[in-house]
């Protein structure tokens, strides 16, 4: 099974560059990705139904020049308007242009509210600004007809790399994209402004798409279900890993519990919650399988990890923010053990980043900050925090911590220090309850305890949670989450 690859737009340039080198001609890509487009127009239309088209200065336009032919020869009563003159198209637009044989009438004439089904072929890959004007005033004009949008491969006014909105953008019910997802059909709030997406093969082949993608996936199984622990039947629980969840002080232990849960429900072998003195006995009034040991402190911790057979720690989630929480997080890094960070054990280091440069290189590390934990973490590295692409934003933080970054939101992205990245996509709105956070750590070390490496660990523990979320829907709340990850296991692994 090939993992779903995702190309920016610059490396789909690339990949069909190298096609037409290889001999496709680009007219025929343009008339491949036409023909997919007026196939799915056809199917959301009646007979003689009558189809506006919104055909914009490029390719994409070029495709939707395709369309109209296509769809005028198959009985539908097509309105065509373009944004500029035919005799301004370039390239392949200019070959597509001529097979079209009706009228092209300026964009701002066209009559939304009289289509049964609008085409959004504005733009695609090449936006290069934010939308003002007629094109500004068009988007507008589509969206307030109510009337049903198809876009050609993306949203006319989302930016195909970073999923961000240039000003204005069309709001379509579905999307026809072309050999691969680009990154703005998963990021937010691409994803929603795209509708359904469907992928079309206009013959651009697999190698090509893995020679330009830089290794960028969408997060479904198929990108780490090969190394999802399977237990054997002769294997017993010391091969499946022991994970150290570090507990907050009497009144703030419920985060470490949530994790511990979900740490044990994702199949790791033992499961200890480490407490201070204080919270010992709250603990203990509330654990059965999952074990519990005193741990005073950072020289507590340092004790502790001289067990070597725990092999995965959680540590952050409400250790509290202040210099006792970094000591921790400094003796876990010593230790080398695969190691979750996440919360407190993030903000503590608020404009302190340079302390965890390169700290993690040495063993499995997965950070996994929301938005705002991340903003505090690399306070004053422009760097890492001013790209737009989110994608960008976690390579980077991935590269200058050594650590897997989990930048967390209704499109996580995972990224690799190695250059790895992947989008996800299969979370609900449900998930943001408190605590929500706190399982998909425990789900993670529980992974890694088994022995996946971080990279997949963080990706499958964020679609596991994503699932399990999704699974329960309203009125979930953290508690039910542990509970659910044995029905999304059964599902992967049966
Ligand atoms: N061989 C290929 O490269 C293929 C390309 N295809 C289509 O080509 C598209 C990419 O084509 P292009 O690179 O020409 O890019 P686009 O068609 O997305 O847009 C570029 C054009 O829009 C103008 N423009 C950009 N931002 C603007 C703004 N804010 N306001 C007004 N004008 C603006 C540019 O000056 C340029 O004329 C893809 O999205 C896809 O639909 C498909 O036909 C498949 C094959
Ligand atoms: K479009």
């Amino acid at each position: 099974m090939h993992p779903e690859l995702i190309l920016r737009p610059q490396q789909m340039k690339q990949a069909d560059g190298l096609t037409v080198a290889s001999g496709i001609p680009g007219i025929e890509l343009m008339r491949r990705a036409g023909r997919a487009v007026a196939e799915a127009a056809a199917k959301m239309l009646m007979k003689e139904a009558h189809v506006v088209i919104a055909a914009g200065p490029g390719q994409n336009g070029g495709d939707g020049f395709v369309v109209a032919a296509l769809l005028a020869g198959q009985g539908y009563r097509i309105s065509l308007g373009l944004l500029g003159r035919v005799e301004q198209l370039s390239g392949d637009a200019v070959l597509a242009a001529r097979d079209w044989k009706g009228p092209v009438v300026p964009i701002d004439s066209l009559a939304f509210d009289e289509a049964d089904l609008i085409v959004d072929a504005l733009f695609g890959t090449g936006l290069a600004r934010d939308l003002e004007g007629v094109a500004r005033i068009a988007v507008e004009r589509m969206n307030a007809s109510g009337k049903p949008i198809l876009a050609v491969d993306l949203s006319s006014g989302i930016d195909g790399d970073t999923g961000q909105v240039r000003g204005v953008a069309v709001k379509a019910n579905r999307t026809i994209t072309f050999a691969a997802r680009k990154p703005c059909h998963l990021l937010m709030p691409g994803r929603a402004y795209c509708g359904d997406v469907e992928i079309a093969d206009i013959g651009i082949a697999r190698e090509t798409l893995e020679a330009t993608s830089g290794r960028l996936f969408a997060n479904t199984p198929s990108l780490w279900l090969d190394k999802l622990p399977r237990p054997e039947l002769s294997s017993h629980k010391y091969d499946r890993g022991h994970t150290l969840v570090l507990s907050g002080g009497a009144t703030r232990t419920g985060a470490a519990r949530l994790a511990a849960r979900a740490a044990l429900r994702t199949g790791s072998g033992l499961v200890t919650v480490a407490s201070p003195p204080e919270a010992l006995g709250v603990n203990a009034a509330h654990l059965t399988a999952i074990m519990l040991r005193g741990c005073d402190g950072p020289e507590g911790l340092h004790h502790i990890l001289q067990d070597e057979r725990l092999n995965s720690l959680v540590l952050g989630p409400a250790l509290g923010v202040h210099s006792g929480t970094r000591a921790m997080v400094a003796v876990a890094a010593h230790a080398r053990r695969s190691l979750v960070l996440d919360a407190d054990a993030l903000t503590s280091f608020e404009g302190l980043a340079t302390e965890v440069h390169q700290a993690f290189r040495h063993a499995p590390t997965v950070l996994t900050p929301h938005d705002g934990e991340f903003m505090r973490l690399f306070k004053g590295h422009p760097d890492i925090i001013d790209p737009e692409s989110k994608i960008e934003r976690a390579h980077r933080a991935a590269a200058y911590t050594g650590a897997v970054l989990v930048l967390k939101g209704p499109d996580t992205v995972i990224a690799a220090p190695d250059g790895r990245a992947a989008i996800n996509a299969n979370g609900t709105p449900y998930l943001g309850t408190a605590g929500s956070g706190d399982t998909l750590c425990g789900i993670i070390a529980g992974l890694m305890a088994q022995g996946l490496p971080a990279f997949e660990a963080a990706c499958a523990g964020v679609w596991i949670h994503g699932e399990a979320g999704a699974s329960f829907g309203p009125g979930l709340i953290a508690e039910d989450l542990a509970e659910l990850i044995p029905g999304v296991l059964r599902k992967l692994l049966t």
